[in-house]
């Protein structure tokens, strides 16, 4: 099977090569559309977005001529926010937004999802015969202490919240910020790795999610 990963996120490419998959990146470039206020909703139906632009530029690149294809491509799109009871957030636009997230978000439980689109592509006789779509999304709990003023503003100096959703990354200096998860940790961090390889990867026989 030829695996490809729909994102630029160096940390989903980490989690991938965790599992020891051999992989080509071709991140989706689209513009996002968001269709609903529901986190889980949302993130599921970026995942798609993201993984269906990048199956569409490999048939192209078929019909053009200029790719084979595998007996099965998998492409996997996902996409990662933070919510609170009545907002969603998403990666902060500048250092201003990331202090507002992070004073919404500090000394309380917040939730953390990923959505995740695998698009598999069958071949047969050279030809695309037909595809499947698995997309789902995964919920992770998450409770930081309290924190100050200074200490939002220290963290901010240091560059990391800007490319993340909800302007933290759990896998940094961060950490210290954090009371407890309940839930994939890797989930937050932008894969959750378990369920992927449960509903997506593993073909053995007997597998729980098997479809
Ligand atoms: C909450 C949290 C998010 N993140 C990251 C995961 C995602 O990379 C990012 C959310 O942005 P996304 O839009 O999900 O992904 P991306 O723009 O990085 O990549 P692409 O759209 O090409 O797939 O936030 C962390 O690294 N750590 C965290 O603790």
């Amino acid at each position: 099977m030829e695996l490809i990963l729909a994102s630029a996120s160096p940390r989903r490419k980490e989690l991938l090569e965790q599992l020891g998959l051999t992989f080509e990146i071709i991140p989706a470039q689209g513009e996002e559309i968001i269709r609903s206020t529901k986190p889980d909703r949302v993130v599921q139906d970026l995942a798609l977005q993201k993984a269906q632009e990048v199956a569409a530029g490999i048939l192209n690149r078929y019909y053009i001529g200029e790719k084979e294809l595998n007996r099965e491509t998998m492409i996997l799109g996902a996409d990662t926010v933070v919510a609170t009871a009545d907002t969603i957030l998403g990666k902060p636009a500048d250092e201003r937004e990331a202090e507002g997230m992070l004073m919404t978000l500090q000394g309380r439980t917040h939730q953390v999802y990923t959505g995740v689109c695998a698009i598999t592509i069958f071949q047969k006789d050279r030809k695309p015969q037909d595809a499947r779509i698995i997309n789902f999304s995964e919920k992770t709990d998450v409770t930081l202490f309290p924190m100050t003023q200074k200490e939002i503003r220290d963290y901010i100096r240091t560059g990391d919240p800007l490319d993340k959703a909800g302007a933290y990354g759990i896998q940094g200096i961060f950490a210290k910020h954090i009371e407890k998860i309940d839930g994939d940790y890797n989930n937050v961090v932008g894969l959750p790795i378990g369920r992927l390889w449960q509903m997506c990867l593993r073909k053995e026989e007997g597998s729980k999610y098997q479809m």
